[in-house]
């Protein structure tokens, strides 16, 4: 163990959040807060000043924000030499490049994006890459709270790229299909040859559904999140983790191995 992580493992981690009054960050938060081996030291939200995080010695950025300012947010962590967990959707692989180009230019630095902290939804993933390979026919059916301003989710479009490689490396072909699209949108939309449906719902929190088809027999893959407390023990896991991950992690699954 280097002398730099012998010290950080007896002194807490100084934790500032983005997005500090959103739903998630409010929840991020309370989380922090009560974890005894960190110290919430800046809580910033739109309109704040970005240097309140460095000015308070944050080691660790927790961002829940939006897809069009996290990128911006991103950058100037990882210039202030700041770690960062980052649980806001919208990245393509073209933002994740950028995001490791940034990093080159800072070796010490970790960033940890994942497009879902719940581990039921990690695991939800895990199940469906594996099971794709055995089945024609899949679709995904995401679920969230009407106040969600993306879709469809970073989860299901994670889930999507995840069956996709998976159908690729089996040599299986397209899904098959033969319905027309009377109404724009009644197939839904297709991610990487994976239909996705979002549904909007008031009392929904984040649900997802892959629904898996072959010759006399279908397999559905469920997980729920009824609360966004079901978010927390794995974000404080990626905060305990990430300044020991110099570079890019995606998602949480390293770390539950
Ligand atoms: N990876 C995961 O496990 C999860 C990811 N999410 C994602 O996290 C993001 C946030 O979700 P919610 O909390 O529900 O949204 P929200 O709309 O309740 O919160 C976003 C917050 O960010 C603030 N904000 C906007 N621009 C900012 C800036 N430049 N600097 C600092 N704060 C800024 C807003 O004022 C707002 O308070 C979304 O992309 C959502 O999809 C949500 C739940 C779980
Ligand atoms: O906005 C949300 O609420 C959620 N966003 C993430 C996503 O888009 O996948 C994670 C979870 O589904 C909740």
């Amino acid at each position: 163990m280097t002398d730099e992580q012998e010290k950080s493992q007896a002194e807490p981690v100084r934790v500032g959040v983005l997005g500090a009054r959103g739903r998630m960050g409010v929840e991020v938060c309370k989380a922090v807060d009560a974890a005894p081996d960190m110290d919430l030291v800046a809580m910033i939200d739109q309109g704040d000043w970005l240097f309140n995080a460095s000015d308070a010695g944050a080691e660790v950025v927790v961002d829940f924000t939006t897809p069009d300012v996290v990128m911006d947010n991103l950058h100037w962590c990882i210039d202030q030499g700041i770690s960062a967990v980052v649980g806001t959707t919208g990245f393509t692989e073209q933002r994740l490049e950028r995001v490791r180009g940034w990093l080159a230019r800072k070796p010490g630095v970790g960033v940890l994006i994942a497009p879902n902290f719940g581990i039921g939804a990690v695991l939800m993933m895990q199940f469906a890459a594996r099971a794709a390979r055995h089945f024609e026919s899949v679709e995904i059916i995401e679920q969230h709270h009407p106040r969600k301003l993306d879709a469809p989710s970073g989860t299901a479009t994670h889930t999507a790229r995840l069956i996709a490689t998976a159908r690729a490396e089996a040599g299986l072909g397209p899904v098959p299909d033969a319905t027309k699209d009377e109404v724009p949108g009644a197939r839904g939309a297709e991610i990487d040859g994976v239909r996705v449906h979002a549904v909007r719902a008031t009392g929904l929190v984040a649900h997802q559904e892959v629904l898996f088809g072959t010759t006399g027999e279908t397999l559905t893959i469920r997980h729920d999140s009824y609360d966004r407390a079901s978010f927390m023990p794995g974000v404080l896991l990626a905060v305990r983790a990430v300044r020991h991950r110099p570079g890019l992690t995606v998602g949480l699954d390293a770390l539950l191995d």
